[in-house]
């Protein structure tokens, strides 16, 4: 899917009055089947722009194409089609507790299914051995049938990716993808992330507290900074000192001290998103 943003600023509705927008301005052009990682500091943005790509965010000014339709300019049925072909992956899966992996892994396909398919599928799932590949490039092949709630935080996030890759979306918005992993599964789970994008041909935009890791699994990399593209680069021109004016008020977030939702080997609640 090819996106175009030109000036596009976008505010939260439970935003106070006093707040600025979460978005000013941002001018952003990919091509179909593009890979960008968004970088930033805590509250640049990053999210909010996932949103508004994603159609869950309507923009105050500016525009947004899409394959270079204006979602926000379609009837309510060609807006839900299209919110069909895109798939917005928060930083934990919204996975009900009792929910077998397998299920949730499946559930990555009921944007793209009816109604009728998605109530049928409830009783006779298909698509098992679908779910198992996507879990494996994972790792996680041995929990296809294991209860969501007996997960560690990073299998949980591993199985959000795989539900992700079950979508086919021709967008694909990722959030935060690493949070609860550990270094080696991180970069193992990006390398899986990536490569399943390309196969699938779609658009990836990704957003990476980790900076070393996005520069290294992203050929071009987009900085924000107060809701603001500060800079939108190839990966391997993306020097030190942008770097360092990026993150100049969150230095610690640089040296990779960014929250972390919870660690790879501990069992915890589960954050409940909208998708
Ligand atoms: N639901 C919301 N209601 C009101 N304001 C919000 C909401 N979500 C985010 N904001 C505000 O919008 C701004 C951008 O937040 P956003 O979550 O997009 O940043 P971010 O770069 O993704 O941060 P982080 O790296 O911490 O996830 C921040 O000022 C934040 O406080």
């Amino acid at each position: 899917m090819r996106i175009e943003l030109r000036q596009l600023s976008a505010a939260h509705p439970a935003a106070s009055r006093t707040a600025g927008h979460a978005l000013t301005g941002v001018d952003l052009q990919l091509h179909s089947g593009e890979h960008v990682a968004v970088i930033g500091p805590s509250g640049a943005g990053k999210t909010t722009l996932l949103q508004a790509l994603a159609c869950a965010l309507r923009p105050q000014a500016g525009s947004l194409l899409l394959d270079d339709a204006d979602p926000w300019r379609l009837s309510h049925r060609a807006l839900q089609r299209l919110r069909g072909t895109l798939f917005l992956a928060p930083q934990m899966p919204p996975l009900p507790p009792r929910q077998r992996v397998v299920t949730a892994v499946l559930a990555g396909r009921l944007p793209r299914m009816s109604l009728w398919q998605s109530v049928r599928s409830l009783f006779y799932p298909v698509g098992i051995a679908e779910a198992d590949a996507a879990l494996e490039r994972f790792d996680l092949a041995d929990k296809l049938f294991a209860r969501v709630d007996r997960l560690s935080g990073g299998e949980r996030q591993r199985v959000g990716l795989a539900r992700a890759l079950l979508a086919r979306a021709s967008l694909l918005l990722v959030d935060e993808p690493l949070s609860a992993l550990d270094p080696t599964r991180a970069r193992q789970a990006l390398a899986s992330l990536t490569s399943a994008a390309r196969e699938q041909r779609a658009t990836l935009v990704c957003t990476m507290h980790d900076v070393p890791m996005a520069l290294a699994h992203f050929p071009r990399v987009v900085g924000m900074q107060q809701g603001r593209v500060a800079f939108d680069l190839p990966a391997a021109q993306v020097s030190p000192a942008h770097l360092q004016a990026l993150y100049a008020q969150r230095p610690d977030e640089l040296a990779g001290a960014a929250p972390r939702i919870e660690p790879d080997d501990v069992a915890g609640p589960v954050t409940m998103h909208c998708r």
